[in-house]
């Protein structure tokens, strides 16, 4: 019934009004809690020794726990617990030194062992908490904090294929037995942006700590909401994978839930599970009725014990948090715009990567950290974007773009020829042997050194005489104020020299000339 539900969509005026002229009515309170399920980055599953696998054929990687032979026991991957350990302490938890797994009694075909596994009676950790800050997070408050109720760790199921042509489901086990943590927050959120900003900040901080993918497209995310309207019973909308997934169910059943207390039919709002079908929240199943999970001690499973010390020794392995790196490079020396301090957040190699050439330009040559943070965000990333390929900083090591970078400061080759060099250095795989000196000489764009400076001078002073008399008209311009119109002139000479000059030295010149005119 819930899939032939999913399968017919039917768009509904409620959400088509609510969507484009959204917004929350002071006297209706609108309170939110959210459930986070977390695919942990483990090599091998929660319970048994066949590999993780995201991509790979369906039922190509189960073991005979994985599908729930009898006989198949049990053992807990010690890996996964040590991801959700740094989930935990990095998200202020009181870790609990002893913690227990439970079984959830519930059939659906993506469950093959009857039961899922989970922590119920004693989870790995509780009381923690995650801090928004209006500097870093889209919120209105200037800092909201939103606590966490708990983090247990669990399996994940089986995945179902609705094939809608043959009528058909065909049922992949691969993700099953896959190691989650479930993070349960309290009902502390007051507006869709504080969520938004809540998923965002976890999702960088699971990839910071490099725990999980973070990604909601994929399901290695995956969220439920819990909504309540002026104190009336909580409703519940499971598996949302996307951010305008959250915010367009979240919306729709606020509204929906308004609008009841508004006709007087508060009475309808009751505690449920419902889902979200693109357009609107069915009920999936009533919370009165739901089933009896008949939560039972897995009696296969003997209780996790740590020992104290492991908390200080998680919380040592940890580096620096997003929001303090950000801050450290968004300030001097970096001085960074936070759009891109986010993007390396998100991008721990191309941290590294730009730390790497911060120290060679920066510290090692002295030069100004406005050259590393060009040529590194703008003329590297954007000649990739150019190339239509995916950044791939192995095919040009940070000493070697900081070798680029010095033969630009010391004048030894024009920013012209510079990115004319880069774009080369990365699309050609011969050039990736080479050195940056060698691939100057090879492709002859280098400043002319064998001759004096004073022949130097005069050859680019000969060079705008011809473009300014083969030029009157546009000199005319510039000399009555269109000072703009010297660019053209510019770039006729750094054709001419195949920007072996700097275009500088070209506008000087041009300029001095122009002026004695
Ligand atoms: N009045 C409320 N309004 C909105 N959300 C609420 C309210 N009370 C509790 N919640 C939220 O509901 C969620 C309850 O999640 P929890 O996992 O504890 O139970 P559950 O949803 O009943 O169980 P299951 O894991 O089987 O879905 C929490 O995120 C909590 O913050
Ligand atoms: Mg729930
Ligand atoms: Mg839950």
């Amino acid at each position: 019934m819930v899939v032939l539900k999913r399968l017919f969509h039917s768009s509904s005026n409620l959400l088509l009004a609510s969507k484009h002229t959204f917004q929350l009515d002071p006297n209706y309170k609108f309170k939110c809690g959210i459930e986070i399920h977390t695919q942990l980055k483990t090599k091998y599953k929660l319970f048994s020794l066949s590999k993780t696998s995201f991509n790979e054929s369906p039922n190509t990687n189960i073991s005979y726990f994985d599908i729930g032979l009898p006989g198949s026991q049990p053992k807990l991957n010690p890996e996964a617990l040590l991801l959700a350990l740094k989930a935990a302490v990095a998200l202020d938890c009181d870790i609990s030194l002893q913690s227990k797994f439970d079984r959830k009694h519930y059939f659906y075909p993506d469950q093959p062992l009857g039961y899922q596994i989970t922590q119920f009676y004693h989870p790995l950790a509780k009381e923690g908490r995650l801090e928004l800050d209006k500097k870093f997070d889209d919120i209105r408050q200037d800092s909201k904090i939103i606590g966490i109720e708990q983090i247990q760790i669990e399996q994940d199921t089986g995945k179902l294929n609705y094939n809608k042509v043959d009528n058909i489901i065909n049922i992949d086990y691969n993700r099953s037995n896959t190691p989650l943590i479930e993070l349960v927050t309290k009902p502390d959120f007051e507006d869709l942006l504080q969520v938004r900003a809540f998923v965002k900040k976890y999702q960088s901080l699971v990839r910071h700590l490099n725990i999980c993918t973070g990604d909601l497209e994929t399901g290695a995310i995956r969220v439920d909401v819990n909504i309540s309207v002026n104190g009336f019973p909580r409703i519940e909308i499971k598996n949302l994978s996307s951010h305008s997934e959250i915010q367009d169910a979240l919306k729709y059943e606020y509204t929906r839930q308004v609008s009841l207390i508004k006709q007087g039919k508060q009475n309808e709002i009751v505690q449920e599970t419902r889902g979200w079908d693109g357009d609107k929240t069915t009920s999936l199943r009533l919370k009165e009725n739901s089933v009896e999970y008949r939560y039972l001690p897995d009696a296969e499973l003997p209780m996790v014990n740590l020992d104290e010390s492991i908390i200080n020794d998680v919380k040592q392995s940890l580096s620096e948090f997003p929001e303090q790196i950000l801050s450290k490079l968004i300030n001097q020396p970096f001085n960074l715009e936070l759009k891109y301090a986010r993007f390396f957040i998100d991008n721990p190699v191309v941290l590294q990567y730009y730390y790497d050439l911060y120290d060679i330009v920066t510290i090692k040559n002295k030069e100004s950290v406005n050259m590393v943070n060009n040529w590194l965000l703008h003329e590297l990333i954007g000649v990739f974007t150019k190339l239509d390929l995916k950044l791939d900083l192995d095919r040009i090591p940070a000493s070697k773009l900081g070798d680029l970078i010095m033969f630009i400061t010391s004048k030894q080759i024009s920013t012209t020829s510079a990115r004319l060099l880069l774009m080369q250095m990365i699309e050609n795989k011969d050039n990736f042997d080479k050195s940056v000196s060698e691939l100057i000489e090879l492709y002859d764009l280098g400043v002319p050194t064998d001759i004096s400076p004073q022949e130097f001078d005069e050859a680019v002073e000969e060079i705008c005489h011809g473009i300014i008399s083969d030029n009157a008209d546009v000199v005319e311009k510039i000399k009555h104020g269109q000072k703009k119109s010297i660019k053209y002139l510019v770039g006729l000479a750094m054709r001419e020299t195949q920007g072996k000059v700097n275009a500088k030295t070209f506008e000087d010149k041009l300029q001095e000339i122009i002026n004695t005119l």
